[in-house]
């Protein structure tokens, strides 16, 4: 028996799979919500679904590859036609902060050149505004100290992501600070000025680039909310 959280995750995961159709491109996304949709996908592959993914991790190209799920890359192909993600977030008009596993900035590559985001919570991670949920910013490591210090001057308090007694490093050799903002009124201007500081590669901030959420609920249910 699962609990009731890993419920919700499970379906708005396959709920989000059921959108893949034979032939397209797919973006895998990251953490344990996209876990399921995942290995949705790879059970659809496994009964005869011909698609590509492109993954937004390291962790989820290895799961991918244990589903034998065919990975492609950018080098190949630079429009997919689906990515389905999780989130830490999303608010009412659908705005989203991810990247609480640190994941982002491949996240939002992968987003971007996607015809179609479909982003998955659990209910619980729907909020009206968004901020609490500390937002995901990945630096440069030089300079990293002084970047933390701009980032304070926006109004969030930055917190530099460790690992047990080691920083955090990316997959792309990164490190993250985590700024708590407390509340996002205005994503667009927080993200505009938070890439505005030298040392910043991305943030968590996915501002009007979901086109549908699938929010999974504790009894199994699910529900698509569409810009
Ligand atoms: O960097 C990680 C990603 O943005 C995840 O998709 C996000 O943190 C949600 O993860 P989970 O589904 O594990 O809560």
């Amino acid at each position: 028996m699962q609990d009731p959280i890993t419920n919700a995750k499970r379906a708005a995961g396959e709920k989000a799979a059921s959108f893949i159709r034979p032939g397209m491109i797919v973006g895998l996304g990251t953490g344990s919500t996209a876990y399921w949709a995942i290995q949705k996908i790879g059970a659809l592959v496994k009964d005869g679904l011909d698609i590509q993914a492109i993954a937004t991790s390291e962790a989820s190209a290895a799961l991918a590859r244990e589903l034998k799920i065919p990975l492609t890359t950018f080098a190949e192909t630079q429009r997919l036609d689906i990515d389905i993600d999780g989130a830490d977030e999303v608010s009412e008009n659908l705005d989203v902060i991810k990247g609480g596993g640190g994941a982002l900035l491949r996240e939002k590559i992968v987003a971007y050149h996607s015809k179609q985001l479909i982003i998955i919570a659990d209910e619980h991670k729907y909020v009206p505004t968004l901020g609490r949920f500390p937002l995901a910013v990945e630096v440069i490591p030089f300079g990293w100290e002084a970047t933390g210090s701009k980032l304070q001057s926006l109004g969030c308090r930055p917190l530099l992501r460790a690992k047990g007694e080691e920083i955090f490093i990316t997959d792309n050799g990164n490190y993250i600070i985590d700024c708590s903002f407390g509340t996002i009124k205005e994503p667009q201007l927080i993200n505009d000025a938070l890439h505005n500081i030298p040392g910043v590669v991305e943030t968590g901030l996915f501002v009007q680039m979901a086109d549908k959420v699938v929010l999974g609920y504790e009894d199994g249910t699910t529900e698509v909310r569409e810009k």
